[in-house]
């Protein structure tokens, strides 16, 4: 697959589950390179998108396509397996599919975690943790990371850490990441794209012109409160204490 094809798309698609509207007229389209954030408060429908995106979701609107051959990888939200076993990391990555030790030793240097190879999981940090998650899923050379919100409980250098790896996986692999957070201000640093989700897109663009939308700011709270902390260029007029895009990013 070459650089900018077109992996995924959603075409006015829609979820409905339990008789309950979660997600409506979401087109969306997904090219290989690039780091989609995807934003949204509690219950918004981040989730249910990546699930969509993901197949274990059908539509109940609109459609989905997705390149031929597609290799998706998800990385959960934390490790479900009991960090007491007695494994180690390397180990960790050739279950239940033997990998093989050089396939395995890339995978843990390409997520930055080599020197923790023979460290059993007990002994990782939660960022390290986080990681071997990562490393487990280019395991499968993905064309498409998915990552579900992968810095709850991670301090903010550990934070700053896990998204500078993001964009070095996609520096050296070439794939699409499409990550779900709550927090604009963490994502600044790693993404190219940011749509901002509640059951629709309420609007997308750089990061820098989703911060500054009124649609991102009717659902981040009252401005200011993060808002001061984002990089911030000068090339726009602020009205009303409403700014405008710096470059018309948004759709
Ligand atoms: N299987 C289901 N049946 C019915 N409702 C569901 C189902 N799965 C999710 N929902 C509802 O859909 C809405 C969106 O859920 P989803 O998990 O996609 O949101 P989210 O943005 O990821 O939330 P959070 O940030 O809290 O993880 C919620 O109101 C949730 O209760």
């Amino acid at each position: 697959m070459s650089a900018g094809e077109l992996l995924v798309s959603l075409h006015d698609a829609g979820v409905t589950l339990g008789g309950q509207r979660i997600l409506h007229g979401i087109d969306l389209v997904v090219r290989r390179g690039e780091i989609i954030t995807v934003l949204g408060p509690n219950g918004s429908g981040k989730t249910t998108l990546m699930r969509v995106i993901l197949g274990v979701i059908r539509p109940s609107a609109g459609r989905l396509e997705r390149a031929a051959g597609l290799r998706m990888a998800y990385v959960p939200q934390r490790l479900s397996v009991d960090p007491l076993l007695p494994i180690t990391a390397a180990r960790f990555l050739d279950l239940p599919q033997r990998r093989g030790r050089g396939a395995v030793a890339a995978a843990l240097d390409r997520a930055e975690l080599g020197a923790a190879a023979d460290r059993p999981l007990a002994a990782l940090s939660g960022g390290q943790m986080q990681r071997l998650l990562l490393a487990r899923a280019l395991l499968g050379a993905p064309d498409l990371l998915i990552l579900d919100e992968g810095t709850a409980g991670l301090d903010q250098p550990g934070i700053a850490a896990y998204y500078d790896r993001i964009a070095h996986v996609r520096a050296e692999t070439g794939c699409a990441v499409l990550m779900v957070s709550h927090d604009l201000q963490i994502v600044m640093r790693a993404s190219d794209r940011v749509i901002c989700l509640n059951g629709h897109i309420c609007c997308q663009g750089t990061p820098e012109s989703v911060s500054l939308s009124p649609a991102y700011r009717a659902l981040s709270g009252p401005a200011g409160s993060v808002l001061g902390l984002y990089r911030h260029h000068h090339d726009h007029v602020h009205a009303d204490g409403i700014a405008e895009p710096a470059q018309g990013g948004l759709r």
